[in-house]
C-alpha cells in the first residue's frame, strides 16, 4: 500500500507483500508510516522541517549518511562536507576512510568515502535540499551521473523510512540510465528522493563505512544487516581481511584487477594525515599491499627526557640541534616526526604552557621551513598515497592552547598522552583546527602514573575500552573517527608485566578499537629489563624487537628514538608479511 504526499509516495509494508519499487522483501519489523505517524512527512515534502518545541515536538531522526569526493584535495573536500553536516544536527558516529575504486563509471579517479550518523529534526526533503547547497558550497558542480564530483553527500537511511520520493521521471529502480545529459536535465528539473538510497546495498564504498558505524544496522527493505550485505559482495565489516574477491569485483563491475595485487582491486583503509608535495591531504594506507609499518621519530624539545637527556636540545644549541636531528631522522626514513615540549617519564615536572609553546614552536617551524624547501614536483590526482611530500609533524601536548600553537606553527595532528582528557578544551580544539588526533591510554599524571596499575586482572579489557571512550568523545566533539590513532600507551601506569601482555595483545585491542594503533616501546623500561640495559640509549637493539612485534600484531605506527633501527627492521619483516 502507498499514500501519495504531494508528489511523494511513502511505501508502507503490509502483510509481507512486495512493494512497488522495493527489489525484495519488505521487513516486517519496518515502522510503517503513515501521515499522522510521521508529521514530516504532511504536505509538501520540500517545505517541511522537523519543528523544534511547541506542540509539534517530535523525536530527532536518526540518518545515516554516505560521503564520497575524487576531485582536487578529496580529504578536505570530506572534511569541509563533515564540518557543513554538524549544522543540520548532532554528527554522533563516524566511520574510518576508504579510498575505493570507481563503480559505474570506471575511467575515472579514485574516490575516498566514508559515512557518518546525524541526529537531526531536518525532515528528508528539507535535509535533500541543504545537501545540495553544501555540496554546492564544497565546490561540487553539475556533473555526469556517477561521474567525478568534488563532493556526494547520499542519504542512504532515515530512521527506518521507507521513501519513493519518484524516480527522476525514468523509471529506473536507481533513477536513471546513466546518461550524463539525462541526468543533468533530471537534476535541474526537480529533486527526487528515494530513501533508503535505492543503490547503497550494491556498493561497497557505502557498506564498508556504514559497517564501522553499525555493522548489525538492518536495510529495512531488504532486511539483511549492514554485514551481511557485505558479506554479500564478498567482504567483510571491521579489521582485517577487506579485500574484495575478484569475483565480487567483476560481479558489481568494480574496477577488479585478478592477478594483480589484491589492494589494487578493492577498497582499503587509509588514516588523512599530512600534506603531499602536491599540496592534497596525504593519505597512509592502512591495509592492503601499499600500507607498512609507518615510523615515528621523537624528537624532545625538552632539557630532562628519559632516554635522550635533552641531548637533541639543550647540549649545543637549543633549537637548531633539535632541527638538525629531526632532519636527520627525516633523512632516515621517518614517516613523521613527534615533537614535544614537556617531559612524561614518570615523575617529570609539569611545565607551563607558555614554556610548552616556547619548546616546540621553533622547532616545528624550523624543520617546517628546512623540509619544505625539498619537497618533489607536484603529482596528479590520485596519487596522494604515493608522493613523498614535505616532512608530516605531530605535536606531543596535552594542552589545548600547545596543540593550537603548533598546528598554526605547521603541526599537521596532535599526540596526546592524556586521550584528550587532560584539557577539557583539547577535543573542541583539535576539531576547529582539523587535524588529526592521536590519542594514549594512561592513568594520572607522570607524577601518579606509576602507582595506577590495578586493572582488575583484565588491563586489555580496560585499555581497549578506556580508548574506545576517547575515540568517541573525539568523534562527538568534531573530530571524526577517520582522523584517531590509538596508543596503549605501554609503560604509562602500566607494570613489566602489563606492558608486555598489552604488546602481545595488541591484535585485540586493534579489533576491539578499529582505529589503527600506535605503539611506543622505544628504549622504556621493560625493554631494559628484558635486555639488562639500565642505560636507555643502550636499549635500541631491543626496541626493534618490540617494534616487529607490535607490527605482526597489527600496529601500524611505532615510535621510536633510533629511527633508522626500525625502518630497516620494519622493511624486513613487513616484507614478509605482505609479499610472503
Ligand atoms: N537517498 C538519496 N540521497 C541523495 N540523493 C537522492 C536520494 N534519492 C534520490 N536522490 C536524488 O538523486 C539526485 C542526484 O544525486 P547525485 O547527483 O548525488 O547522484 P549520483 O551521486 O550521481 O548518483 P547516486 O545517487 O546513485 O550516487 C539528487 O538530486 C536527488 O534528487
Ligand atoms: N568508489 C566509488 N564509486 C562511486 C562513487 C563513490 O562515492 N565511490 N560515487 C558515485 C556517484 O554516486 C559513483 N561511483
Amino acid at each position: 500500500m502507498s499514500v501519495t504526499l504531494s508528489r511523494y509516495r511513502v511505501l508502507l509494508p503490509r502483510n509481507g507483500r512486495i512493494l512497488p519499487g522495493c527489489p525484495l522483501r519488505p521487513s516486517t519489523t519496518t515502522r510503517i508510516h503513515t501521515a499522522s505517524s510521521v508529521p514530516s512527512l504532511r504536505g509538501s515534502l520540500l517545505d517541511f522541517g522537523r519543528r523544534r518545541g511547541g506542540a509539534s515536538v517530535r523525536s530527532l531522526a536518526t540518518v545515516y549518511l554516505g560521503l564520497g569526493s575524487n576531485v582536487g584535495d578529496r580529504h578536505a573536500n570530506l572534511l569541509r562536507a563533515f564540518k557543513g553536516l554538524r549544522e543540520f544536527g548532532e554528527v554522533d558516529a563516524t566511520s574510518l576512510l576508504y579510498e575505493t575504486p570507481p563503480m559505474y563509471v570506471e575511467d575515472q579517479p579514485w574516490f575516498l568515502n566514508a559515512a557518518c550518523r546525524l541526529s537531526t529534526d531536518l525532515g528528508p526533503a528539507v535535509l535533500l535540499e541543504r545537501l545540495k547547497v553544501l555540496e554546492a558550497a564544497v565546490g561540487r558542480k553539475d556533473t555526469a551521473r556517477w561521474g567525478p564530483r568534488a563532493v556526494d553527500v547520499d542519504i542512504l537511511l532515515y530512521d527506518d523510512l521507507v521513501l519513493d520520493g519518484g524516480d527522476g521521471g525514468n523509471g529506473d529502480d536507481g533513477g536513471d540510465t546513466g546518461r550524463p545529459q539525462q541526468h543533468q536535465e533530471r537534476q535541474q528539473s526537480k529533486r527526487w528522493l528515494r530513501i533508503p538510497h535505492p543503490r547503497m546495498h550494491e556498493r561497497p564504498f557505502v557498506l564498508l563505512p556504514l559497517a564501522d558505524i553499525q555493522p548489525d544496522l538492518a536495510h529495512p527493505v531488504l532486511r539483511s544487516t549492514v554485514k551481511e550485505l557485505l558479506s554479500g559482495l564478498g567482504l567483510s565489516a571491521g579489521v582485517g581481511n577487506r579485500t574484495l574477491s575478484a569475483a565480487a569485483a567483476g560481479a558489481k563491475g568494480v574496477e577488479g584487477q585478478a592477478g594483480e595485487s589484491a589492494g589494487a582491486g578493492g577498497a582499503e583503509r587509509v588514516l588523512p594525515m599530512g600534506v603531499c608535495s602536491n599540496g592534497h591531504t596525504r593519505l597512509w594506507p592502512m591495509e592492503g599491499r601499499r600500507s607498512r609499518t609507518y615510523v615515528m621519530g621523537i624528537l624532545n624539545a625538552t632539557p630532562d627526557s628519559f632516554s635522550d637527556g635533552g641531548q637533541h636540545y639543550r647540549r649545543g644549541g637549543g633549537v637548531a640541534t633539535a632541527v638538525e636531528h629531526g632532519l636527520k631522522m627525516a633523512r632516515d626514513g621517518a614517516d613523521v616526526l613527534d615533537i614535544g615540549g614537556e617531559s612524561t617519564r614518570p615523575g617529570a615536572a609539569e611545565v607551563s604552557p607558555e614554556e610548552e609553546i616556547s619548546r616546540v614552536v621553533p622547532v616545528i617551524e624550523g624543520i617546517r621551513d628546512a623540509a619544505t624547501a625539498g619537497g618533489e614536483a607536484a603529482a596528479g590526482e590520485g596519487d596522494d598515497a604515493d608522493t613523498i611530500g614535505p616532512v608530516t609533524i605531530t605535536v606531543d601536548t596535552r594542552r589545548a592552547a600547545v596543540a593550537e600553537a603548533a598546528v598554526a606553527a605547521g603541526a599537521d595532528a596532535v599526540n596526546d598522552v592524556s586521550g584528550g582528557t587532560f584539557d577539557p578544551q583539547m577535543l573542541a580544539t583539535v576539531a576547529r583546527t582539523g587535524v588529526p588526533l592521536m590519542m594514549m591510554h594512561m592513568r594520572g599524571t607522570p607524577q601518579t602514573m606509576t602507582s595506577l596499575t590495578d586493572y582488575g586482572g583484565n588491563v586489555v579489557g580496560e585499555v581497549s575500552q578506556s580508548l574506545e571512550a576517547c575515540s568517541r568523545a573525539a568523534d562527538i566533539a568534531g573530530v571524526p573517527r577517520w582522523m584517531h590513532v590509538l596508543n596503549p600507551g605501554i609503560g604509562f601506569a602500566k607494570t613489566h608485566s602489563q606492558s608486555l601482555l598489552l604488546m602481545r595483545e595488541l591484535d585485540v585491542i586493534a579489533k576491539h578499537v578499529g582505529s589503527p594503533l600506535l605503539v611506543g616501546p622505544s628504549r622504556k623500561r621493560f625493554i631494559g629489563e628484558l635486555t639488562s640495559e639500565s642505560d636507555p640509549i643502550q636499549r635500541d637493539w631491543g626496541t626493534v624487537g618490540a617494534c616487529c612485534s607490535a607490527a605482526e600484531r597489527g600496529a601500524k605506527l611505532v615510535r621510536v628514538h633510533n629511527v633508522k633501527g626500525a625502518v630497516l627492521a620494519l622493511a624486513v619483516s613487513d616484507a614478509i608479511r605482505n609479499e610472503g
